[in-house]
């Protein structure tokens, strides 16, 4: 039977994202878990609910959040459920541990990976998105980051079937993770009241067509409870900061929705968000390339089109 390792992203809950790796990792046969601290309570019931056979945890409390405690801590429990797979939700940092990961092991490490069989084949895309490839590890582990919204999750969003016992609390001492660096501060982002493009289920983003003002897709983004995304055109304006750019070089989303609002829908702009489930585009220029891989497509000025969208869904809302 297969036996696969899920690296979670925090200690208390699940997020959407490690769902979406238990669901994954639960399709293709044993699931064990690491947590990157102390778990729990809540964490742990719902790791019993998902059927998981053992929870990997540090010995002692990692003093930060860089990927090198992370890495040793995966790379122990690996080996001690000698796993033949290991999941972790596409993110910087993941991809960082994964390819460490992937030198410790001797694994394959394959990023972005949007869809995995029984045979841990894994599906991606590449050059910028125009190419869809299936690869597999020869032999050894495999190392996959996956994105999120890849997986769909069932409806409601604890796995059906009866909860299995509670997962095996696995410490481990971690000899080789101090790190060579430390964090000496953060500053988080001021909050936006919105999700993350990078979780979210409902992007709307902005290109050069908002000329600046992204007022009409805040105003959809709320009705939608939506993350708010952009065109590198947008970010190089300085009309939003870079986390919220979509793209070769910037994320790489798949929601559920993404509504493309004056945005020309370039290659490398295709490239972070052509795996969402539905693509709705807003743009005056008929001929603009993202009507070919729009799902509906409105020709329109943004600046019309989006208030009367809003409106029309908070009609439909009362
Ligand atoms: C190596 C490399 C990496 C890159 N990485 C990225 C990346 O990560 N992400 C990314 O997005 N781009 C990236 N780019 C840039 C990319 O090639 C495009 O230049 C960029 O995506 C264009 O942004 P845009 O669609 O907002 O602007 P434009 O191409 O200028 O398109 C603006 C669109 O808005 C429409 N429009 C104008 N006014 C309105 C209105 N009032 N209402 C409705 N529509 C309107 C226009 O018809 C037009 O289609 C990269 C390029 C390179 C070379």
């Amino acid at each position: 039977m297969t036996t696969t390792l899920v690296v979670l992203g925090g200690t208390q809950r699940l997020r959407r994202a490690d769902r979406e790796l238990l669901v994954l990792a639960g399709g293709l046969g044993g699931t064990h878990a690491v947590v990157p601290g102390a778990p729990g309570q809540e964490l742990l019931d719902a790791l019993a609910a998902h059927g998981t056979a053992a929870v990997h945890v540090p010995a002692g409390e990692p003093d930060d959040r860089l990927t090198t405690p992370l890495t040793a801590l995966t790379e122990a429990a690996a080996r001690a459920c000698a796993a033949d797979a290991v999941l972790l939700s596409a993110t910087p940092e993941a991809t960082d541990v994964a390819a460490r990961l992937g030198v410790r092991l001797e694994a394959g490490v394959v990023t972005d990976v949007v869809a995995l069989d029984a045979q841990l084949t894994a599906t991606k895309q590449v050059l910028a998105g125009g190419w869809t490839t299936r690869c597999r590890a020869r032999g050894g582990v495999l190392v996959a980051t996956v994105r999120p919204h890849a997986v769909e999750l069932p409806d409601p969003a604890p796995p059906a079937g009866e909860p299995a016992g509670r997962p095996a609390l696995r410490r481990h001492e971690l000899t080789d993770g101090a790190p060579a660096a430390r964090i000496v501060g953060r500053d988080p982002l001021p909050p936006t009241g919105r999700p993350s493009p990078a979780e979210a289920r409902v992007v709307v983003a902005g290109g050069r067509g908002t000329g600046g003002d992204f007022g009409p897709l805040e105003e959809l983004a709320d009705v939608l409870g939506a993350a708010i995304g952009a065109s590198r055109a947008a970010v190089d304006a300085g009309w939003i900061g870079p986390e919220a750019q979509i793209g070769q070089t910037g994320l790489t989303v798949s929601p559920q929705l993404y509504v493309s609002c004056g945005i020309s829908g370039a290659l490398q702009q295709r490239a972070g968000m052509q795996t969402a489930k539905v693509v709705v585009a807003v743009n005056k220029d008929p001929q603009a390339p993202v009507f070919e891989i729009a799902d509906l497509g409105v020709v329109g000025d943004l600046r019309t089109v989006l208030p009367q969208a809003a409106a029309h869904l908070r009609r439909l809302r009362s």
